[in-house]
């Protein structure tokens, strides 16, 4: 436990306007905040996230539950919100980093940043020089102009040796504009790492737009945890007028046998989801033993691979399944085997594929004995 991340995420927002606090806000795809979140949740450097929301955000059941974090109230101004997060840190931090849940283009490289220079001195902060010329200005005119040597714009996430910089806030008498001013005013020498325009701080309506980019341009395969699953299943003729396949009954001379309703499709593509998951297979969750899913309708198994799926922050990135058979013929009816599937994963159609192959009248397939299925599954966690 020895270093932790504080996200201030209490503000209210004011000057970004919008339906919501800027920091539930959506942008590609999740709230500002989760972004946030889980830059910092897979920073290797991280062992506890405390996550510092608005009283009123955590009673109208907003706090996130995954990326696993400390929920902890805030208060009025933010360095109020800094103090409820640093007394909320767990025995034995060493260090802290303070970040504004409002810069979700956070880099690994700047947490890094931070936290290799507190190994040389008890703060650290990410800035930018100023490069533009500085104008003093009053009633739309320009009424002087100032030096910018040595000025530089200051970004979070700040960091500190922990009792330092709790000993600091607990001590600081009145209002500061960030982290590094609360230090220093207890004395602390802070150094200075490199800041990025991309860790821009969401202020005014135009820096959602903004922001919107640089997370899209900073989603490289890195930052993605990309899971990959597969899945085979068998089932056997036995004597009926039809079988189910991926959720479409199919007429044909035999049917398949299975405890369930033995449709081997919807079996490989829900054990290609428990795999990518690392989560079994559907034995695990289903026991054949257990005489409730005799009969079952397969469908049950797959919804649940997808919302567990889903429970564990992932979202499906597409299925691919094939069958393997003689006969039926699977193309006349792969279209609604597509509907199907996709109704019940909950994603586009387009993200589901069903395909079969005869295997040229080779094997248990070849002689009708029964059918196979082969599934692929993505699934994916930005
Ligand atoms: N009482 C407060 C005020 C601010 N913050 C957090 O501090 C960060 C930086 O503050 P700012 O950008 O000023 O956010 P707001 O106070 O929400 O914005 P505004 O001033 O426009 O209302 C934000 O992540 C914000 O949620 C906080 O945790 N508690
Ligand atoms: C902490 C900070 O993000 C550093 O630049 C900044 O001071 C927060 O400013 P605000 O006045 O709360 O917007």
């Amino acid at each position: 436990m020895g270093t932790a991340a504080i996200i201030v995420a209490a503000g209210r927002g004011t000057r970004a306007g919008g339906p919501l606090p800027k920091q539930w806000q959506e942008l590609s795809g999740a709230p500002v905040v989760l972004h946030t979140l889980r830059a910092f949740a897979r920073h290797p450097g991280i062992d506890q996230l405390i996550l510092v929301l608005h009283p009123d955000d955590i009673a109208a059941g907003r706090a996130p539950s995954d990326p696993p974090c400390t929920i902890v109230p805030g208060g009025a101004e933010r360095r109020d919100s800094v103090l409820a997060g640093l007394e909320a840190c767990a025995p034995g931090t060493q260090k802290v980093l303070i970040h504004d849940a409002a810069r979700p283009g956070v880099s690994a490289a700047i947490i890094s940043a931070v936290l290799a220079a507190l190994d040389e001195t008890p703060a650290a902060a990410p800035a930018l020089p100023v490069t533009d010329a500085l104008w003093r200005g009053e009633k739309g005119r320009v009424t002087g102009t100032q030096d910018r040597t040595g000025l530089y714009r200051a970004q979070t996430p700040q960091g500190f040796a922990y009792a330092a910089i709790l000993a600091a806030h607990r001590a600081h008498p009145g209002p500061a504009a960030d982290d590094v001013e609360v230090a220093r005013a207890a004395g602390l020498e802070v150094a200075i790492v490199p800041g990025h325009e991309d860790n821009l701080k969401i202020t005014h309506p135009d820096d959602f737009t903004r922001a919107e980019r640089i997370l899209g341009a900073q989603m490289d395969i890195s930052q993605i945890d990309i899971r990959l699953g597969n899945g085979y299943d068998v089932h056997r003729f036995c004597e009926g007028d039809h079988v189910t396949l991926c959720g479409i009954d199919v007429p044909h001379e035999r049917a398949l046998d299975g405890h369930s309703d033995a449709d081997v499709g919807m079996h490989a593509v829900t054990d290609a989801l428990y795999g990518a998951l690392a989560q079994g297979d559907i034995g695990r969750h289903f026991p054949p033993s257990d005489p409730q899913w005799k009969g079952a309708a397969s469908e049950i198994f797959l919804a649940h691979a997808a919302n567990l799926a889903r429970e564990m922050g992932f979202t499906i990135g597409n299925v691919d399944c094939t069958l393997v058979c003689e006969r039926p013929k699977i193309g006349p009816h792969a279209d609604a085997m597509q509907a199907r599937m996709a109704e019940i994963l909950g994603i586009d159609p387009t993200r589901v594929s069903i395909k079969a192959t005869t295997s040229e009248r080779l094997g248990f397939t070849g002689r009708e004995e029964g059918i196979a299925a082969l599934a692929t599954a993505t699934l994916v966690k930005s």
